[in-house]
């Protein structure tokens, strides 16, 4: 069928095709368990302090980095801002597909923090990129667990233009599903060899 299409149209249909496949492998687990609501939860509005000072995503002692601040939202959704610098650039005018998935492991990272009070990392992670996204817009990323099995957490994030060119809060630029994994000190451990600096926060899991 693609290819009695051919041309411009055969790109437009698998391009389709792809979209579709993409989003009906992201299917959850049946023995889903939903994470209790943490009983210290500060309610919507509160600030989530960054897991690392010079985390390419969060940390504010990495100047090159996204710089990405969250908020809890309500439930267990954690809310992630950051602005389209022009130094994400990809092509003219827009921001790169590359640094958007880094906003989004980020973004479902923390709401994995704050929903399980544990340490994760990413094992995978699938991006639907719906609309271009203009240098200089201010994105809002909204991340939630959506349960666990086993020390595995299944993440869903959407991103929306808040602020800046082309902000319409009604409309998903981007969407994503992540699979993290709960893991210990001992993973940070491998790492203590090539750190850059001395983690010193509450929230500086690394044993280094
Ligand atoms: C204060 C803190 C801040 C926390 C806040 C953090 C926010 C930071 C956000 C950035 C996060 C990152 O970028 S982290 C950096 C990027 N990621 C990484 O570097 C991870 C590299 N990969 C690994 O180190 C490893 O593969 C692990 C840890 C993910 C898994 O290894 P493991 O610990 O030996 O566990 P393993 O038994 O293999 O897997 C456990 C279960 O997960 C499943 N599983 C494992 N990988 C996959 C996979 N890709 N796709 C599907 N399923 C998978 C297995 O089948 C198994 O299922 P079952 O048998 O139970 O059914």
């Amino acid at each position: 069928m693609v290819t009695f299409w051919g041309g411009k149209r055969k790109t437009l249909v698998t391009a389709q095709l792809h979209y579709l496949f993409m989003s009906s492998t992201w299917i959850l687990p049946d023995d889903l368990a939903v994470p209790d609501f943490p009983a210290d939860h500060p309610g919507p509005g509160a600030p989530v302090p960054q897991h690392w000072s010079k985390c390419f995503g969060c940390g504010d002692d990495q100047p090159t980095g996204l710089g990405m601040e969250f908020t809890t939202g309500e439930g267990l959704e954690v809310i992630g801002r950051f602005e389209v610098a022009k130094r994400y650039q990809g092509g003219p005018g827009f921001i790169h597909g590359g640094i958007l998935m880094t906003a989004f492991d980020e973004a479902q990272g923390m709401a994995c923090n704050a929903a399980l009070r544990s340490a994760v990392v990413t094992a995978h992670l699938g991006i639907d990129f719906a609309r271009p996204i203009p240098l200089g817009a201010v994105l809002e990323l909204r991340s939630r667990v959506e349960g666990t099995v086993r020390r595995k957490v299944y993440t869903r994030s959407e991103a929306r233009i808040v602020d800046g060119p082309l902000a319409d809060p009604d409309v998903v630029v981007g969407s994503s599903y992540g699979l993290f994994i709960v893991v210990g000190h001992e993973h940070f451990e491998k790492g203590k060899d090539f750190v850059d600096g001395m983690p010193t926060g509450d929230q500086d899991i690394s044993a280094v």
